[in-house]
């Protein structure tokens, strides 16, 4: 057999050996991931474990201390966020972050610049009926609805989701993964973040375990789901053996 060709550059996110400090502390300790356009990957980790951080450290939100960052074949780790997002990244934060004051549209116009907004109320027709609703009177799925929506009317090519479920119940969530699975069959790199795993692990293709910033697990999400043992220890900490 002749010598293998290098790698195609990937269509997505790549991270190399990155550190992200807080506090001149290194919290995320050289990790690597990729995650393909047209794929979710999952992101998973005990509360603590460092996944904010690292999710930060890609969007620029948090400075990163060395280590790469790839977006479609361009490098980004020294660029400044608004760059980043310019490029095609968009980041849901933890929390549901909504204009609460502004109505479902207002806050979809805010975001959207020159763009059209109604392409978010096809992919989430409830909203339409809350169009003119106060966001902060919505419930906390729709409100996380309009969180993505506000993500998503700047059409993305790169999509960083931390934990779209906090907080809640599992049939909201079912369909919040269901949008983001039309998402990423309609081409988006989505790296979705998730301390509750077992929804995330049904969506997704890649997936990471991250503890105690750094990076212990790199395989398939149906390998984690078929073996919730492995999952537990890698949380815990007695699996780079199971690894
Ligand atoms: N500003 C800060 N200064 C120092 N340490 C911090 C700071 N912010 C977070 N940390 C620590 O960094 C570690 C990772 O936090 P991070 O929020 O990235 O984890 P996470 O996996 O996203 O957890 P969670 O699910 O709770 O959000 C934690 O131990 C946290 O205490």
């Amino acid at each position: 057999m002749g010598a293998q060709p290098p790698p195609a550059p990937v269509s997505g996110l790549s991270v190399s050996r990155l550190t992200v400090e807080r506090d001149h502390l290194p919290i995320v300790r050289e990790a690597s991931l990729v995650a393909p356009a047209g794929e979710i990957t999952v992101l998973l980790g005990v509360n603590g474990a460092g996944k904010t951080t690292l999710i930060e450290g890609i969007s620029g939100a948090t400075p990163v201390a060395s280590g790469e960052i790839t977006l479609d074949g361009r490098r980004i780790e020294r660029k400044r966020p608004t760059a980043r997002a310019k490029l095609g990244l968009a980041h849901v934060e933890q929390g549901r972050s909504v204009f609460r004051d502004l109505t479902t549209e207002q806050n979809f116009l805010v975001a959207a610049g020159d763009n059209d907004v109604e392409s978010v109320f096809e992919l989430f027709p409830e909203l339409a009926r809350r169009r003119n609703s106060r966001a902060g009177l919505l419930s906390g799925g729709e409100q996380q609805m309009v969180a993505l929506g506000r993500a998503l009317v700047r059409r993305p090519s790169i999509l960083l989701l931390d934990e779209l479920s906090l907080g809640l119940a599992p049939v909201v969530v079912e369909r919040l993964f269901a949008a983001v699975r039309d998402l990423a069959d309609s081409g988006v790199c989505v790296l979705l973040v998730e301390q509750f795993a077992d929804l995330a692990l049904s969506v997704g293709g890649r997936a990471y375990v991250l503890r105690t910033g750094r990076m212990v697990f790199e395989g398939e999400c149906a390998e984690l789901a078929a073996s919730p043992g492995l999952l537990q220890r890698l949380y815990l900490g007695s699996a780079e053996e199971a690894a």
